[in-house]
């Protein structure tokens, strides 16, 4: 479903931060990328769909290579793409609701977009997928309001609103309490089982990786330097990832 073939990034001036990576994305699996600190986990995520530009390489979605897309196709396959972040990226001042309808931004046009008109049935989608993440009382609560575990679902429901064949998480774990943890995880594993999305997720924790993930793409230096199913995940394996 998603395919980065050979796919290589150097920052301006910087050293290479991606060299050749290459994994596939499964259907309906979750695929763990780790590794340690600046081995580029956020490049590949941010580089998959084009928000900062590579060097060369290849990026299927589908059968449709990304890196080739024009202004407009871009947009359209962007739109299939849901994004969650560490620092959730909700705008804190609008409410719960508000912010998941900003899912339906790119499938709108620019003016409907701006003058923010949403349906009766885009509202209660929204309304119902708040309900999902257990967030039905909280709708109508603005964001700066919430715990970090519910704005991290707020986050996932936003994603849900663009109907994503595939969402790309990077480390929406990494601020959260175990607790909250466990339901992101959760909500996120669920995802993939019923609704047969993918979930390409960077992590941090190693364990949580190895309970949640099908598939584990291990990061030293830009380079994958492992690419199994997360059963075959072993001890060596993670020295060598984190060496
Ligand atoms: N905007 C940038 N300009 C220059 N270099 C950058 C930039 N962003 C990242 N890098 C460099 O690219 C490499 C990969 O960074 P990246 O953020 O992708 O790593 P990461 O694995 O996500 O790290 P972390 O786990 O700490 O978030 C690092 O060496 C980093 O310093």
């Amino acid at each position: 479903m998603l395919t980065v073939k050979n796919l290589t990034k150097t920052y301006n001036g910087a050293k290479r931060s991606l060299e050749m990576v290459s994994f596939t994305v499964r259907p309906g699996e979750m695929t763990a990328i780790i590794g340690p600190s600046g081995a580029g986990k956020t490049t590949i995520l941010r580089s998959i769909n084009q928000l900062i530009p590579d060097d060369s390489g290849e990026i299927f979605l589908d059968d449709q290579d990304i890196r080739q897309l024009n202004k407009q196709g871009l947009r359209r396959v962007r739109h299939r793409i849901g994004m969650i972040f560490q620092n959730y990226n909700l705008v804190d001042q609008l409410t719960a609701i508000e912010n998941v309808l900003h899912g339906r931004l790119g499938a709108k046009l620019a003016l409907a977009g701006m003058l923010s008109l949403y349906s009766r049935e885009e509202k209660q989608e929204a309304l119902d997928l708040l309900a999902e993440m257990g967030l039905a009382d909280f709708a109508y609560k603005r964001c700066s309001d919430l715990s970090g575990g519910q704005k991290q679902r707020v986050g996932i429901a936003r994603a849900l609103m663009q109907h994503p064949k595939i969402i790309l998480c990077d480390e929406p774990i990494a601020s959260l309490d175990p607790k909250s943890t466990t339901l992101v995880m959760d909500i996120l594993k669920k995802l993939t089982t019923t609704q047969d999305i993918s979930i390409l997720i960077n992590l941090h924790q190693v364990d949580i990786a190895k309970a949640y993930a099908d598939h584990i793409v291990g990061i030293n230096q830009g380079l994958v330097v492992f690419d199994a199913d997360a059963a075959a995940l072993s001890n060596e394996a993670i020295q060598e990832i984190y060496a």
